[in-house]
């Protein structure tokens, strides 16, 4: 990782496909599983890694040289590279870089949101080819409204790159606030809102969502139809929060085929070896398919 340190991030400034097909293509290649790296201070504790940058570098390297060929995609947490200051995000700019030289998509979980002018700085920093931070996608939150999200729409747009909008988050406070509405719940606005990005893209568009893995009925609950959206769902909750393959395959049903799953710590645990990962990887992937 360490000759990409300087921020040199060579993932193509402008891809011939969209995120949408890049990720489609590599779901039917490799499964439908995206590794969360979450380099947790107990996991770099149980791996015999330091709580420190080059403990960050360590742990996300060999976290992406098992997902390399075996998923579909990495997602690193920023906030546990955040952490640590700007050595954390130089490591962050590492491994995004490393992963575009090995072909692996990223999606930089940032979950950024922010009024028009200041959303267009976070576009810039998580989007912009000429960015060391630039991710083939990044997690945003709609909570200034779906059209605050407009400069991140549009630049990811620009350059073949994508976006996963919270829609049903998998934690259980997110209820709270997305399910408020009856039948026009903040979480159907949002899926419809992304569902229009999306329309008329021959293949898989590029605007995503985030449902949780374990939001079991609420889609139906809610008269949401993902299938109609017409690109990626990023469904967080695998594992460590509970739930399983099969509970993914019940609460998506016809939108299954365009479901992400992604898992952090329950793959993460099986380290520190690459292994390990790998077995852990393995098993994953088998029970989503
Ligand atoms: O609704 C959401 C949105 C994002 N996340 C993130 O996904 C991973 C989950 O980690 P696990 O260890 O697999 O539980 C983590 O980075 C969260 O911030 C989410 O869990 N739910």
């Amino acid at each position: 990782m360490s000759e990409h340190e300087q921020g040199t991030n060579r993932r193509p400034a402008s891809p011939a496909l969209g995120f949408g097909a890049r990720l489609a293509a590599a779901m039917a290649d490799l499964g439908p599983l995206c590794v969360g790296v979450d380099p947790h201070p107990g996991l770099l504790q149980a791996w015999g890694l330091d709580d420190s940058a080059a403990g960050l570098r360590e742990f996300s390297s060999r976290v992406l040289e098992a997902a390399t060929g075996r998923a579909a995609a990495i997602k690193p947490q920023v906030a546990l590279y955040e952490r640590h200051g700007s050595a954390g995000m130089a490591v962050l700019e590492g491994l995004l870089a490393d992963a575009a030289s090995a072909g692996v998509l990223t999606i930089a979980d940032a979950k950024r949101g922010d009024i028009g002018s200041t959303m267009a700085a976070y576009a810039d920093a998580w989007l912009s080819p000429s960015s060391p931070l630039a991710a083939d996608a990044v997690t945003l939150s709609p909570y200034l409204g779906f059209e605050s999200l407009r400069p991140a729409l549009d630049l990811a747009a620009a350059h073949g790159r994508g976006v996963f909008v919270l829609a049903l988050t998998s934690n259980p406070e997110g209820a709270s606030v997305q399910h408020v509405g009856g039948d026009v719940s903040v979480a159907r606005r949002i899926v419809e809102a992304a569902a229009a990005e999306n329309a008329g893209d021959p293949v898989l568009g590029s605007v995503g969502l985030v449902v949780g893995a374990t939001v079991g009925s609420a889609l139906e609950d809610l008269g949401i139809d993902l299938a109609a959206l017409n690109g990626p769902v990023l469904a967080p909750g695998l594992g460590a929060q509970g739930a399983t393959g099969s509970d993914l395959k019940v609460t998506f049903g016809a939108a299954y085929p365009q479901v992400l799953g992604t898992s952090s710590r329950d793959i993460l645990k099986a380290g520190p070896s690459v292994e390990a990962l790998v077995e852990a990887i393995g098993r994953t992937l088998d029970g989503l398919r």
